[in-house]
């Protein structure tokens, strides 16, 4: 039996939380999972179903990003053969994207002995992504809160405890870039004002960790939501539907189609046996925040001395 040299873990992610637009992410209770191997060719094998039809050589997204941090110091990344397992489901709003970015910045980072600092981590990252609030959340892990001006990110990160969520997840994919063509290309500088204050409170509720007040931030958005929402009818039908007591709040999990729920902790359970009946096409499930970031496991001790 052959071990892998390392392992790399990273979480899934919700990015916006409704107004927090491309500056807030919180990381959640799915995982990108790679073993790698060394090899005599870069490889790619997907283990789970959810990555059906991903690319095997070295134009899948993990290998573009690991090749492009080589790039960035100058380093040649060595061949190797990855295995990978993910219940991050594609395309939904869940950051599949962004955590194959990540393990594809750490997989140079060990393979090519780099030590590249956390900020470097985020900043390549954000790059690659084209915001930083999933690659934020997947590599620190917890709530973050941030912003990104092309080249650098800056952002705050806390950890958070007093929340379950439930996603409702359809079946169909939305491509980010698909989601994002139907935003507009400007907005007036009274809806600006408008939606920065909205945006203030949901930050200022959440390092407060005050969910209710979260959740009422959370229907005023004016960035996005207001957009997307004719082609998502899930959101369409949380919005008709009577407000549920341990339900602080609802919003489309990143540019969609899912939607996640932000209960009651100790609630999730119960929300998700009562809402799974009103979205039949969906998998309706039960998420938990994770406050732990991307993380790397070695099983050579050569790996360890790089
Ligand atoms: N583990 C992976 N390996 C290789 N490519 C991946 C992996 N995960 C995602 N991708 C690529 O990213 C694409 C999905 O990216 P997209 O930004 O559209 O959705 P998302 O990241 O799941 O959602 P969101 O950004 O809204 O959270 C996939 O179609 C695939 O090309
Ligand atoms: N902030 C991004 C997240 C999806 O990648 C968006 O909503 O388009």
């Amino acid at each position: 039996m052959t071990f892998p040299m390392f392992t790399i873990q990273v979480p899934g992610s919700t990015a916006n939380l409704g107004p927090g637009f491309d500056s807030i992410g919180l990381a959640i209770s799915k995982y990108l999972h790679i073993d790698v191997y060394p090899s005599d060719s870069w490889h790619c094998e997907a283990k789970s179903a959810m990555l059906e039809g991903i690319p095997q050589d070295e134009s899948n997204l993990l290998f573009q990003t690991a090749l492009a941090v080589a790039a960035e110091y100058g380093v040649t990344l060595p061949y190797c053969h990855l295995e990978v397992t993910s219940d991050i489901p594609l395309a939904r709003g869940l950051g599949s994207s962004a955590s194959a970015i990540i393990a594809g910045i750490e997989l140079t980072n060990v393979l090519c002995g780099l030590h590249m600092t956390m900020q470097e981590k985020l900043d390549i990252g954000s790059v690659m992504e084209g915001h930083m609030d999933n690659v934020g959340a997947s590599l620190y892990g917890g709530l973050v809160v941030g912003t990104y001006d092309g080249q650098r990110a800056m952002l705050v990160h806390q950890q958070i405890h007093q929340l379950e969520l439930v996603a409702i997840i359809p079946s169909y994919e939305l491509k980010t870039s698909d989601a994002r063509s139907v935003l507009p290309p400007t907005l007036s500088y009274a809806e600006a004002i408008q939606g920065s204050g909205v945006s203030n409170l949901l930050v200022a509720a959440l390092l407060k960790e005050d969910w209710s007040l979260a959740g009422e931030a959370m229907k005023r958005d004016l960035f996005h939501q207001p957009y997307r929402e004719s082609f998502i009818p899930e959101l369409r039908a949380l919005r008709t539907m009577p407000e549920h007591p341990d339900v602080y709040g609802y919003a489309l999990s990143g540019a969609g189609p899912a939607v996640l729920c932000y209960v009651r902790k100790g609630a999730a359970a119960s929300v998700q046996a009562e809402f799974a009946p009103y979205f039949s096409g969906c998998i309706v499930e039960v998420l938990q925040v994770v406050n732990e970031g991307s993380k790397v496991i070695t099983h050579d001790e050569t790996i360890r001395s790089l």
